[in-house]
């Protein structure tokens, strides 16, 4: 093994600019000139990276069309074309700019481009000469989005390792992960806060953060949703120089972006400019002001091109100039203006997938199932431990209200006197489990599935492994909650001592947590906070009005029967209810100057109507509400995914 400096002159090869071999030994690292890079050495059979220039991916979209499709419950389907039949070209190794006014298409075309968004696309898409597979062409590329959707909680060296430990296949050893973590903070400038939690970075950072995370899987296309948005002038300049560089080496880096500034501007190698979802530019950034001289719309002396062209397009000098440019540019058919004139009208055939399909075969994901949900697991636990709402708070709150509960109903279970205020607090409790839960959930559901929407588009998980470690790691918590919130409840208000009753109790407890969250999950999967928070208790009324508490169950008229059924609550009730009353309980004790109306368990149980053999059949229905609610929860994410696409 030796080491190989690079001095930032010279071409090496590596983890940003390919795998060179000098005298049989491996070299990883590309060094910007303005950013020295370290050292890496590595041995052979540690190399896996395959980043030569066969892997460059050049870009080409014909007749691109994208339609919106609006559906309302109260009006017809509605729909809009927001691309008309566009056409461009990304040669890689480019920093190429999408730019246009507000509203003009530019984000779409990206999505359309990433393969982010599918329904409603029409036109096709090639990638180095062949009509792009969308799931094979993910496998080289990614898509940052406009805000940084990172793990607050997590420190940027601990982000990229569990980035590197699910974009990385297994086989890449822990010390060449570490090597290429190293690489790419260093090249991003993060190496001095790589300790600093994300939630604690500056909006450059996170930025930064974001694109790093994404490069562990070296991917040579890269689109950016608005990177600068947000950023000040010197962060902006930091990041598009940074892309700039990568774009360097090979890659094809498409950005949308706003007015940027003349300096920000002359960064970029090739800009695609848009006005009402037509193509009003395209070619070389310096090639714009002849290309004004030459439709005869001259950018005056001292204006930013970058500001002229985006007035032209709004149509600020006639909607006349805007139909000429659209005219001129073929939309977006010619390449009169690229930087490289003799770039052909032809597709260069050359396979994308070809070295991705020798690191992974046929799998879209470059891990197995089983170390995905490991690092899911370890992930969702490390940051349980972390979380002040969704642990600390959580457990708090079980505390404080059983507490509570515990000083307003002291001593009730044991007092003959008090079985209707004791009937009042099992119901109190399934309220308290109900909506605790509820609404955490539905809460801290949307911040997970913004996140999860980019991991998962980026191939980083499966959504079923995500899921299943999403339901893993919260039942310790769920459980140490439920039991800490029952035993300090059971034994302050008197329940009967028996370690049966309690376990029964504690049980159909926490089965009514378990449901909640599938119900929580279900909704905040598909609603956004403010939908959710309004439907999630609101759903829970009819729940309660089924349970059989207010109205006897036997009382309800027969045509609204099948609510009983379909309410957890009727089984939750008639299990703690059973708990506590059934088991054939021995007379309540009754002070002597009182007079105790349902001293005998039996007669409270007929007055309030409630079945207290039903133990084993409760148990079995609300474990089929937990089943159901899940899979549904499941079914709705998974839909969610597709439908955003
Ligand atoms: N799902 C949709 N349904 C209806 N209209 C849509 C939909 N998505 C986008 N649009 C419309 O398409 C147009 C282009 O949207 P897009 O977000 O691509 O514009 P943009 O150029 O990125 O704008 P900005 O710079 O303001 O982000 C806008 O008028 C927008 O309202």
């Amino acid at each position: 093994m030796k080491a190989v400096s690079d001095g930032g002159t010279a071409q090496s090869g590596g983890y940003f600019g390919g795998t060179g071999d000098v005298g049989g030994d491996i070299v990883v690292s590309v060094v910007p000139a303005e950013l020295k890079a370290e050292t890496v050495m590595l041995d052979d059979n540690e190399n896996n990276l395959d980043n030569s220039i066969g892997n460059r991916v050049d870009m080409q979209f014909e007749n691109i069309t994208y339609t919106a499709i609006q559906k309302s419950l109260l009006s017809k389907t509605t729909k809009k074309e927001i691309l008309h039949s566009i056409n461009g070209r990304f040669p890689p190794g480019q920093l190429i700019a999408i730019m246009g006014p507000s509203g003009a298409g530019k984000s779409t075309l990206l999505d359309v481009l990433s393969g982010y968004r599918i329904n409603g696309v029409g036109g096709t898409v090639y990638a180095n000469g062949r009509p792009r597979d969308v799931e094979q062409f993910r496998r080289s590329s990614c898509y940052i989005t406009q805000d940084d959707r990172l793990q607050p909680l997590f420190s940027v060296l601990e982000s990229m390792r569990i980035a590197a430990d699910l974009k990385l296949q297994v086989d890449v050893g822990r010390k060449k992960k570490e090597a290429i973590i190293n690489n790419i903070l260093e090249i991003l400038g993060l190496q001095k806060t790589k300790n600093v939690r994300a939630s604690q970075l500056s909006g450059g950072q996170k930025k930064r953060l974001s694109i790093a995370l994404e490069l562990i899987s070296n991917p040579m296309v890269m689109f950016l949703d608005e990177p600068t948005t947000g950023l000040d002038s010197s962060s902006c300049t930091m990041c598009i120089k940074l892309l700039k560089q990568l774009a360097s080496e090979g890659r094809t880096i498409v950005c949308t972006i706003h007015q940027p500034s003349a300096m920000l501007f002359s960064f970029f190698d090739q800009v695609y400019v848009l006005a009402a979802g037509n193509c009003v530019y395209q070619g070389g950034t310096e090639k714009m002001v002849p290309f004004f001289q030459a439709i005869g719309y001259p950018c005056p002396m001292y204006h930013n091109p970058a500001d002229y062209v985006i007035e032209l397009a709004c149509g600020e000098y006639g909607e006349e100039k805007v139909v000429k440019m659209i005219q001129a540019t073929s939309n977006g058919k010619s390449y009169s203006y690229f930087n490289d004139p003799n770039i052909s009208n032809t597709h260069v055939l050359q396979d994308i997938s070809s070295s991705k399909k020798k690191e992974n075969s046929g799998n879209l994901l470059a891990t197995s199932q089983f170390n995905q949900l490991k690092v899911l697991l370890r992930r969702g636990f490390v940051k349980a431990g972390r979380d002040q709402t969704l642990t600390y708070l959580r457990v708090g709150v079980n505390i404080a209200v059983s507490i509570m509960l515990g000083t307003l109903y002291w001593k009730a279970g044991d007092d003959g006197t008090k079985v209707l205020d004791n009937y009042n607090l099992l119901f109190s409790i399934l309220m308290h489990h109900t909506f605790a839960t509820m609404m955490l959930t539905i809460l801290t559901i949307p911040q997970e599935i913004s996140i999860l929407t980019k991991e998962h588009f980026n191939r980083w998980y499966s959504l079923k492994m995500y899921y299943t470690s999403i339901t893993i790691v919260d039942i310790p918590l769920s459980i140490v909650c439920c039991f800490t919130f029952t035993a300090i409840v059971y034994f302050m208000t008197g329940q009967p001592p028996e370690m049966v009753r309690f376990m029964m109790f504690f049980i159909s407890s926490q089965l009514v947590v378990l449901v909640v969250q599938g119900l929580g999950l279900m909704i905040g999967a598909y609603f956004n906070v403010t939908n959710g928070t309004f439907l999630g208790p609101t759903l829970c009324v009819p729940m309660m009005m089924f349970a059989g508490f207010g109205v006897r169950l036997c009382d309800l008229p027969p045509y609204l029967y099948w609510g009983s059924y379909v309410s957890y609550l009727r089984y939750a009730l008639e299990g703690v209810v059973g708990a506590i009353y059934g088991l054939d309980r021995a007379v309540i004790h009754c002070p002597e100057d009182a007079y105790c109306h349902y001293k005998y368990p039996r007669t409270f149980l007929e007055t309030v109507g409630v079945r207290s053999d039903q133990f084993e059949n409760d148990i079995i229905a609300l474990l089929l509400f937990v089943f159901v609610l899940r899979m549904t929860a499941y079914v709705v994410l998974r839909l969610k995914l597709m439908a955003i696409r």
